[in-house]
């Protein structure tokens, strides 16, 4: 039996091909309506409307009911992982962690987080481009397992991969996390080169010197390169940059438009993780020595400190230097 916890977009997408082989899966969610529609009309009102689920899987508010399954997939936004996972026994169990940012005020990544919550737990990290819906609809998507464990890794991969659904395997899970984490911010300031429509030579040149910043945050905080230019890296950061099915993308599309961010981010029940990465990577990079202009840049507008134009030509107007 496997558990999900978390009923958001990507949690309901993971329980429909968690149960695709008519396994039991039980769901956690947080918010009643959600418990309600999924029990009751197989579907996620909330947060994925119009997809169909399996009957085999059973949502409920109750965190120990749904805890009793192993593996765990944990789909909360970053910010709220810890509260969630403080209320998990001390069983061992195996986790594998679905969500993608790092934690406000301990800069920690999610691995580190779990391992302080749970410190028994066995852990996975499942990352790349793979946008719920179309997940939620069969379509074919590839994405990284991560665990320090290989033999375990292995397990797990062969437990959740469906014939369109692959896995592949990875034991660096810091290089995981940190391409998943950082691809958000990038993606907002994709998102504000469409709002202001800047064209696609800006976009690409976006994506590749974001590209940059990944790989020197990365390599500063012991990722390895290889993982950072895979599906959990590059594929997601091209993935999440080139689409208004992002959340990140479309929130940087208002902000290039001129919408102040508080505006955007008033009242949506949706995630969009990049708002919260930015100011938290914009510390961790300074902390690591590490050059982010751009996640900087990203910051910068989100806090109100700059306009998307101003943002814009402050990146235009750096020093020219060395590609790499
Ligand atoms: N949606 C996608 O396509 C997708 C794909 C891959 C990874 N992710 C990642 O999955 C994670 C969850 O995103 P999502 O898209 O499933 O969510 P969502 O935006 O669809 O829904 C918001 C979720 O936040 C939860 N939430 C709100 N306040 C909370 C609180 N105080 N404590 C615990 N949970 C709370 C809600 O219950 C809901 O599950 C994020 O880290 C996201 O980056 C999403
Ligand atoms: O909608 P976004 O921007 O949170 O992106 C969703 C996924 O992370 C894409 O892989």
């Amino acid at each position: 039996m496997i558990g999900v916890l978390g009923a958001g977009a990507w949690g309901t997408a993971l329980a429909q091909v968690a149960a695709a082989d008519g396994r039991e899966v039980r769901l956690w969610a947080r918010e009643l309506e959600v418990v309600a529609s999924i029990n009751e009309a197989h579907e996620n009102h909330l947060f994925l409307p119009g997809v169909p689920l399996a009957p085999s899987i059973r949502a409920s508010d109750d965190l120990a009911w749904v805890a009793e399954a192993d593996p765990l997939l944990v789909v909360t936004p970053s910010q709220h992982m810890r509260s969630v996972l403080s209320g998990l026994d001390a069983r061992q169990r195996q986790l594998i962690l679905c969500c993608k940012g790092i934690e406000a005020g301990t800069m920690q990544l999610m691995h580190e987080v779990a391992h302080e919550t749970c410190p028994s737990a066995t852990i996975a990290v499942l990352s790349g481009p793979t946008f719920a819906h179309e997940v939620a609809k069969g379509l074919p998507t590839a994405i990284t397992l991560a665990c320090a464990d290989a033999g375990i890794g292995r397990k797990l991969a062969a437990l959740i991969a469906r014939p369109a659904f692959r896995p592949y395997l990875a034991t660096d899970v810091v290089g995981a996390e940190i391409g998943g984490a950082v691809k958000n911010v990038l993606a907002i300031a994709c998102g504000v080169v469409e709002g202001r429509g800047l064209g696609q030579n800006a976009r690409a040149s976006m994506i590749s010197r974001g590209f940059a910043e990944m790989t020197r945050f990365g390599l500063a905080r012991g990722a390895h390169a290889e993982t950072l230019a895979g599906l959990s890296g590059l594929g997601d950061l091209v993935l999440t940059c080139s689409s208004t099915s992002s959340r990140n993308f479309s929130l940087g599309v208002g902000l290039g438009q001129g919408r102040a961010a508080a505006d955007l981010l008033a009242d949506r029940r949706t995630v969009a993780e990049g708002a919260f990465t930015a100011p938290v990577l914009r510390a961790a990079a300074a902390a690591a020595g590490v050059d982010m202009p751009i996640a900087q840049a990203v910051c910068a507008l989100l806090e109100g400190e700059a306009t998307a134009e101003q943002m814009i030509d402050a990146l235009l107007a750096r020093p020219l230097r060395a590609e790499w």
